[in-house]
């Protein structure tokens, strides 16, 4: 991470504390509500630059056995980093960069929480970072980290999506949030 980051202010857009942040996209995989085969992710706006997102593990998340897919998780996070940078981006942001460590197997049937926060930013570039923990299911413990995370998220423009909108999956209904097309 670069050491000229500087934190901005929230941006007026972004709900305040307590409150719901919208899906970005209506047929996103991780948030949307017009994708029956995504993840449903739902999200709340923390006191500061920070998120808070739950994930209900189905048990169509399998990897190993038992267990919910490291690519799920990954695309857990992606979500909820890339929905933290709403909080100071008033604009579409894509992932340029995710790391992952996977510290506990998490069973399926478990309830996820994330919490994201931006870490700092500088032109174009956002930093963010998350944590997950088990809050309901057979080993859940609020207080075990089982997973981390790290991003770099990139502003773009409405034109960075101009090349693929012709192959949107379906006709959205309700197309808002940052990356609408
Ligand atoms: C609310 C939103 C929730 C969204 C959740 C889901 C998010 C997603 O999954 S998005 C889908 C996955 N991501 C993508 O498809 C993006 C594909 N990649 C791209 O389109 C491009 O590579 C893109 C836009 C990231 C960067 O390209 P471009 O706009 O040309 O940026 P570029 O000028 O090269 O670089 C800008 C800066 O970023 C840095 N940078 C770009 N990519 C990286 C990278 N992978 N690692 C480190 N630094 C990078 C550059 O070094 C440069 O830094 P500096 O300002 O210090 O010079």
């Amino acid at each position: 991470m670069p050491d000229d980051l500087t934190l901005p202010e929230p941006v007026g857009s972004f709900p305040a504390a307590g409150q719901p942040v919208p899906q970005h996209w209506s047929r996103c995989f991780g948030c949307g509500d017009q994708s029956p085969a995504g993840m449903s992710m739902s999200f709340t706006a923390g006191e500061g630059l920070d998120v808070w997102g739950r994930l209900e593990v189905a048990p169509r998340y399998q990897g190993g056995p038992g267990v919910i897919h490291g690519g799920i998780l990954s695309t857990a996070f992606d979500e909820a980093l890339g929905m933290v940078c709403r909080s100071i981006v008033d604009g579409p942001v894509v992932t340029g960069h995710l790391e992952i460590d996977f510290a506990r197997p998490i069973p399926l049937g478990s309830v996820l929480e994330f919490h994201a926060r931006i870490d700092g930013s500088i032109r174009r570039k956002v930093y963010a970072s998350a944590e997950a923990r088990i809050v309901e299911g057979p080993t859940a413990d609020p207080d075990v980290v089982v997973a981390t995370s790290r991003g770099l998220f990139l502003t773009v423009t409405a034109e960075h999506f101009e090349k693929t909108k012709d192959f949107v999956d379906g006709v959205p209904e309700r197309p808002f949030g940052t990356s609408s097309i």
